[in-house]
């Protein structure tokens, strides 16, 4: 019986077999496009899925797990272009976490073997480059190898001379007769964009990612080309180490390489327990990108080193180490088409639209390009594989593009010409400017259905049941012909009649594109506003009625709803506190709107430009006969004596008893006007500690300044009185 059973475990079926043989087989190739070509064609997580799946098979048929099986092996291998070397010290791999159970598993591991040992854990950030082993000989750096297959690895030396941070020789006296150093060679992600631009440009092969850029730009047959590439490195490790004693805790270690000049972690940190790992891992999870390289997890090490020995090493990973990997943000899709779309202020951009695929998270289908000569840059091509990046809340993006993965059908993107939504030539913004825009702002319904969203959003109008579908509706439908809002003017006038009949795509919002039936594939039509009866629906009527209840917002709003370029919520609440009514805006000079606190001169000249403009001022003339706001309501509170009506005043230095915002409030509530910068129309220059130029500026105009107990008089006794007890420059 006994022999039945052990024949029944280890008879592995042939299915199972080939299914293990093939996998084997796809990682191989996947660790020689990595590895050696710098160019994968799946992303990690996919990757990492195609071990697991191998894992899990030789788990249940433990006769598949050879020597020879790509688990057991430190993953890579050597390109013939360099000379094969042997490391001293083998390199090895991490065994990879995902989570906290596997973690706890890992240090009651090590718990068990330590028994009671006291040990501290030492926290890193696991950097996503390539691994390079450095040895040192006397003090002098007398070769660089990439890991290969942890034995041997291929000999970079000179490319690795042309890295400034990595010291040719160590600093002082006491430097080992041998060391090898462990490091993390990367490509500063913000650097990417830049180096890909060019070699597009060039007519070369753009890379996917950082990190494979950081290993093709060390991995050069001409070390020139990789002095050419802004590589860096961060030293995670020691190797063999000889005539040289007193290493006994690896961040100690770390400590005195830095003082031999090697480029160390700033981010490494010593923690006594798991709930101080656990710690680090959350903190640098949140804080991913404040990093200066990629990480791709965090790296948790036995900082002990004569403990680590005890613990020893797998065939392809030590015991005393573990990498916790978090999410990943990258993941490969189809780049579908490249788009472009027309915005509040009638800028065009290209996106793209992608195969949707879900990344952190989140289902994505968009990303954003920015403008044309962005998608020149990262060299991709409408058809292309690419890799998409979406890191936390930043919208996502696509990093480059899997150039071997092309088949020939894909093609360049061509910026139009034309506004897709209207038709009308495209200009540039501003003479010499990249990003395009479509100069039909009154009636290009792509700009007006984006700022009648905008009007009706929090920031402004806020009208409830008023969103991007009925934007879209009120001003391109399908039927009837004619749209019952030629521009934001009519808004106020509308009434349920001219509703009714409007049919229309149901557009989505974050692509401006029209909504599929998920069954049929076609694009989905409706009648907006009317139920099945011809009757009016409940949430048409309610937005209607929310259009009149907005008409009361305060003038700040109203401001922000008209769209005025840089004019949002915040330049307009101070447009509003200063003039308090939009004639006065309207008859304020471009000076004045310039000098106003929170103003300047750039939202200056846009408002004096928006107000420029016939259809500006007949929207104007339609919401004032509508009943609109146009003037800010005296609020109970400021509704007191006005004694500083007329005055312009600077505030500048510290106050003792004000913070700037106190004194500047203090003055507008009494009807003076706060300003940022002193002119000879300043009337008075409040100044407390640390002046600086604007005091300067005053007593070179000749403006009176007050001190604080001058500023006190001002308030309590008005201008007379406070012109009295002025310093000027008489004095
Ligand atoms: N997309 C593909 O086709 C493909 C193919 C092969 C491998 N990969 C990816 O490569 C990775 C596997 O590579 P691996 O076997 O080298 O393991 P690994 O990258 O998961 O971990 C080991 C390596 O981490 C590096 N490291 C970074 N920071 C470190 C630190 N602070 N301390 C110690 N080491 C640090 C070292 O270079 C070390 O060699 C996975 O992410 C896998 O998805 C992808
Ligand atoms: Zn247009």
């Amino acid at each position: 019986m006994a022999g039945d059973k052990q024949a029944e475990t280890t008879t592995v079926p042939a299915e199972a077999r080939e299914k293990h043989a093939r996998l084997a087989e796809q990682i191989e190739e996947h660790r020689f496009r990595y590895y050696v070509k710098d160019a994968p064609v799946i992303s990690d997580a996919e990757f990492d899925k195609l071990l697991k799946t191998l894992e899990a098979l030789e788990e249940e048929y433990p006769e598949l797990r050879t020597p020879d099986s790509p688990t057991q092996k430190v993953a890579g291998s050597y390109a013939t272009e360099f000379t094969a070397v042997e490391h001293r010290q083998r390199m090895l791999s991490l065994d990879n976490t995902f989570n906290d159970e596997e973690l706890v598993a890992w240090a009651d591991r090590i718990h068990r073997e330590l028994g009671d040992q006291e040990f501290h854990f030492l926290c890193e950030l696991k950097v996503d480059g390539l691994a390079v082993n450095l040895t040192y000989e006397r003090g002098r750096l007398t070769r660089a190898a990439t890991r290969g297959d942890g034995r041997t690895g291929e000999d970079i030396t000179p490319n690795v001379r042309t890295i400034a941070e990595i010291p040719d020789r160590l600093d002082g006296d006491e430097v080992p007769d041998l060391v090898e150093i462990r490091g993390e060679v990367y490509f500063p992600g913000e650097k990417f964009e830049e180096l890909n631009a060019r070699l597009v440009a060039a007519g070369d092969k753009p890379f996917a990612n950082p990190r494979n850029a950081a290993a093709g730009s060390l991995r050069q047959k001409d070390p020139r080309v990789t002095a050419t590439r802004p590589l860096h490195m961060v030293v995670h490790g020691i190797g063999a180490l000889e005539g040289y004693k007193g290493m006994t805790r690896l961040s100690q270690a770390y400590d005195l390489l830095k003082t031999w000049g090697l480029p160390t972690s700033p981010h490494a940190r010593v923690v006594d327990d798991l709930d101080g790992v656990r710690e680090f891992i959350a903190y640098y999870g949140e804080n991913r990108h404040s990093v200066e390289h990629e990480i791709d997890g965090v790296v948790v090490k036995l900082d002990e080193i004569p403990l680590q020995g005890r613990l020893g090493s797998t065939s392809r990973a030590p015991r005393w180490a573990i990498a916790y990997k978090y999410a990943p943000e990258e993941v490969n899709t189809k780049l579908v088409n490249i788009r472009v779309g027309v915005g509040r202020t009638g800028r065009v951009t290209p996106y793209a639209q992608v195969e949707p695929v879900t990344v952190a998270g989140s289902e994505v289908e968009f990303a954003t390009l920015h403008n044309q000569d962005v998608v020149k840059a990262k060299g991709v091509l409408i058809g292309d594989t690419v890799v998409l990046r979406k890191a936390g809340d930043v919208i996502p993006e696509i990093l480059g593009p899997v150039v071997d993965l092309r088949d020939g059908s894909e093609r360049e993107f061509v910026m139009p010409d034309e506004c897709p939504e209207c038709g009308t030539p495209l200009r540039p913004m501003k003479e010499g400017d990249v990003d395009l825009r479509c100069p039909n702002a009154r009636t290009c319904p792509a700009q007006l259905r984006e700022r009648l969203f905008y009007l009706a959003g929090r920031k402004a109008f806020d009208i409830e049941h008023f969103g991007y579908v009925a934007a879209a509706a009120l001003t391109k439908p399908l039927e009837p012909e004619d749209p019952p809002l030629k521009d934001e003017g009519d808004l106020f006038d509308l009434g349920i009649e001219r509703l009714l009949p409007i049919r229309a795509y149901v557009l989505d919002q974050d692509s401006g594109l029209p909504k599929r039936d998920p069954e049929t594939g076609e694009e989905k039509t409706a009648l907006i506003f009317a139920n099945k009866e011809g009757g009016p629906r409940k949430n048409a009527l309610a937005m209607l009625e929310n259009i009149q209840a907005a008409k009361a917002r305060p003038l700040a709003r109203v401001l922000t709803g008209l769209s005025i370029r840089h004019v949002g919520p915040v330049a307009a609440e101070a447009l509003a506190r200063e003039f308090r009514s939009i004639d006065r805006i309207e008859q304020a000079s471009e000076e004045e709107l310039a000098n106003t606190e929170g103003v300047g001169p750039i939202i200056a000249a846009s408002l004096k430009e928006w107000f420029a403009e016939e259809w500006h001022q007949e929207i104007l003339r339609k919401w004032r006969a509508a009943g609109v706001r146009m003037e800010e309501e005296s609020t109970g509170e400021d509704e007191g004596p006005r004694p500083l009506e007329g005055l312009t005043v600077v505030v500048t230095g510290t106050l003792e008893n004000y913070t700037r915002d106190g004194a500047k409030e203090a003055l507008q509530t009494r009807g003076a006007k706060v300003t940022g910068s002193v002119s000879k129309k300043t009337s008075f220059v409040v100044v407390g500690d640390n002046p600086g130029s604007k005091y300067d500026k005053a007593m070179q105009l000749k403006v009176p300044v007050l001190n604080e107990s001058g500023f006190g008089v001002l308030l309590e006794q008005g201008p007379e009185a406070a012109a009295e007890v002025a310093l000027s420059s008489e004095e």
